[in-house]
């Protein structure tokens, strides 16, 4: 049986109303042209929204219009421009379905008509009201004797067509619903691309984000392999608002919550979500993944990754992507400002002077210059404190277990302890891997100098906080600035609970280290990205669980992303496949570790539903995405 797809025009086919855009045009020189465009434009809406009669707004509109031919022909340029982006993209399926594919309008057949025959839709299938010109080419009304013309128009416009068939109305006014209403057509879309009205979504069989929805649920060839607004991204614990502009300019759809979710909570959120956005606090663990059948990416949106389970992700072939460097600079000015503080006893003197008490004094008052410290973990924070300690005039020893290059003056030490007993400053920026767990315990606090001065602003359960707060009791540790903890609240209502809370000279902030306005709008951009890339290329590249590839554009051709447990073979199958199908491959990248590999092969268009299924079915694939 055949189907008929009737698609509206104005605010649909377009993302404008043709006749208020005319307006617009037609009088934008005449002195009182900006009232009479408002006044169309008000009664368009009414009429969209079923307030007035069609006839009544049509004839009004006309009324006010006072256009000319050759502003139509300006509006036809115009309207070129404005064609609504998902019909743009799916050009090709209007060429393809030409015999299906009709507009039903109550806009005028003398600019649709230039429109949509570009998409190859037939004049044939334009049905529109029609302009009345004098002899000089101005508009001087309509044919009202069109159907079109008339009240609930589109109805008697599609009873007279006589269809038969399935027929499938698609529109965003309420004279759209009106053909299904009368029981004329299957079923009514309401589409939403370009404007939401309530009263008519809420009468829509289903609405439609966009052309690509209906062409994906129909199974109808479109241009893109998944609509874009079913990718759904969840982000948690406040990310950059700016992070969620981004995926919706990408036409996902996103939800974002101001804190963490517990296990629990986040295994029931994570059943329909795509793209995951988390923070430190979040742990993404084994049974939570079991629950994220449809994940795609997960960004976190912080340096740290010890809160992912980032194997199990790995084996499901779920990306996982950081912000390596946005926030390291908030890192070490807060290094560099508390170490200050504390040796100066700031803190101290400032709750005295806020109470009345003048204490000046400068015993146990000490200059940063010329100190020693010891930095421990050289990465990307380590070593940008150690350049700017060493700017103010420290002498910086830094310990890592990777052999890294001593950047200025700063010395190396061979072992921990070494660095230990010679620091007066001792300053942690290990990673969270949980080998570190008590990388600092009552064994270490010995080695260390009598008077030092500790921070620990990389993760909590490096430092065993018993012996931290034992040492500082004694004396032993002078001061001390902590920022991470074995456990944190998980929100700023739950209180915090700590046997460091109300020591002299300690200083505990609320893991912010890396929470500036600065570092936190440079990762709200910055990981998107990384994820829109993966997902609209297939890029891994600073991926921290994945093979590292970075691609070429993809040109004119489908991408395969084949994701496979490392055994030996899966390529050879890949190209089996696409051999036996005489699949032209266009180009092929393959990068593995010891237990993946991931494969990205680009190929000529042509290619069978077969040859998908045929390479989802190749044994060991772990995923399989395909991009066109
Ligand atoms: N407080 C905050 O808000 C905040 C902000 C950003 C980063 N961080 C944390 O700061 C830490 C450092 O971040 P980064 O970006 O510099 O990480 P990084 O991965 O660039 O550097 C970590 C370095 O530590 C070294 N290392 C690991 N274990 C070690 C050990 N036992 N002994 C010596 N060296 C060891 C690694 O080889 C690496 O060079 C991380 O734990 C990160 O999560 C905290
Ligand atoms: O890993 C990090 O970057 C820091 O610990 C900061 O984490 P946050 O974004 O949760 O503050």
């Amino acid at each position: 049986m055949k189907s008929y797809i009737i698609i509206d025009f104005d605010s649909t086919f377009t993302q404008v109303e043709g006749l208020d855009e005319l307006a617009r045009i037609a009088l934008k020189n005449t002195p009182d042209g900006k009232e009479r465009i408002a006044q169309i434009q008000q009664i368009t809406h009414e009429g969209m929204e079923g307030k007035i009669s069609f006839a009544d707004a049509l004839r009004e509109r006309v009324r006010l219009l006072s256009a000319h031919q050759n502003h139509i022909s300006e509006l036809i340029d115009f309207l070129k421009t404005k064609v609504s982006p998902s019909i743009e993209r799916n050009k090709q399926f209007f060429k393809q379905f030409a015999d299906n594919v009709l507009i039903i309008s109550s806009g005028f057949r003398e600019f649709i008509v230039p429109i949509v025959s570009e998409y190859g839709i037939k004049p044939e299938n334009v049905f529109a009201n029609s302009f009345l010109f004098d002899e000089n080419g101005n508009i001087i009304g309509y044919d009202t004797s069109n159907l079109l013309a008339q009240n609930e128009g589109k109805v008697l416009q599609l009873k007279a067509l006589n269809l038969e068939g399935e027929v499938y109305v698609i529109g965003d006014g309420y004279t759209d619903y009106q053909m299904r209403e009368a029981g004329l057509a299957n079923r009514f879309y309401a589409f939403t691309e370009n404007i939401k009205r309530e009263s008519v979504t809420a009468k829509a069989d289903y609405v439609l984000p966009n052309l690509d929805e209906f062409l994906f649920i129909h199974k109808l060839p479109m241009q893109v392999s998944y609509p874009k607004h079913r990718i759904k991204v969840l982000l948690l614990e406040n990310v950059h608002p700016k992070a969620k502009a981004i995926f919706e300019k990408e036409g996902y759809q996103v939800e974002l919550l101001k804190t963490a979710l517990n296990e629990a909570e986040l295994c029931e959120a994570i059943r329909e979500v795509s793209i995951l956005g988390i923070r430190s606090k979040t742990n993404v663990t084994a049974k939570v993944l079991e629950n994220a059948e449809k994940l795609i990416a997960v960004g976190a949106f912080c340096i740290g990754t010890n809160q992912i389970d980032l194997k199990t992700c790995m084996h499901k072939g779920i990306a996982v992507f950081n912000a390596p460097y946005s926030n390291t600079r908030s890192v070490v000015e807060l290094a560099i400002g508390e170490m200050i503080m504390l040796t100066r006893r700031i803190f101290e003197k400032s709750n005295l002077t806020h109470k009345g008490i003048w204490d000046k004094s400068a015993t146990n008052s000490r200059e940063i210059r010329g100190k020693k410290l010891g930095i421990v973990g050289y990465g990307n924070i380590g070593s940008q404190l150690s350049v700017v300690a060493e700017a103010l005039g420290m002498q910086v020893y830094f310990y890592d277990i990777v052999d890294k290059l001593a950047l200025g003056n700063a010395r190396k030490c061979n072992s921990l302890d070494e660095l230990l007993r010679e620091a007066d400053f001792v300053s942690l920026h290990v990673d969270g891997r949980e080998e570190n767990t008590h990388l600092i315990g009552e064994r270490e606090f010995g080695l260390m100098k009598e008077g030092v001065i500790f921070l620990n602003l990389a993760r909590g359960h490096i430092v065993d906080i018993e012996a931290l707060v034992k040492n500082l009791k004694t004396g032993k540790i002078a001061g001390a600035a902590v920022d991470v903890f074995p456990y944190e609240p998980k929100n700023n209502e739950e209180e915090f609970i700590s046997e460091l809370r109300g020591l002299p000279n300690v200083i505990l902030t609320p893991h912010i280290g890396g929470s500036t306005e600065e570092a936190q709008e440079n990762i709200g951009e910055y990981v998107p990205q990384k994820l829109i890339d993966y997902i609209n290329t297939g890029s891994t590249y600073a991926s921290v669980n994945m093979p590292n590839l970075q691609l070429p554009a993809q040109k004119d051709a489908h991408r395969l992303l084949h994701i496979h447990k490392n055994t030996a073979g899966i390529l050879a199958q890949i190209n089996q496949v696409l051999a036996s199908h005489q699949i032209n491959i266009l180009g092929q990248y393959l990068k593995t570790n010891e237990e993946i590999g991931y494969v990205i092969t680009d190929i000529d268009k042509e290619y069978s539903k077969d040859v998908i299924t045929a390479l989802k079915r190749i044994e060991n694939t772990i995923k399989f995405r395909i991009l066109y």
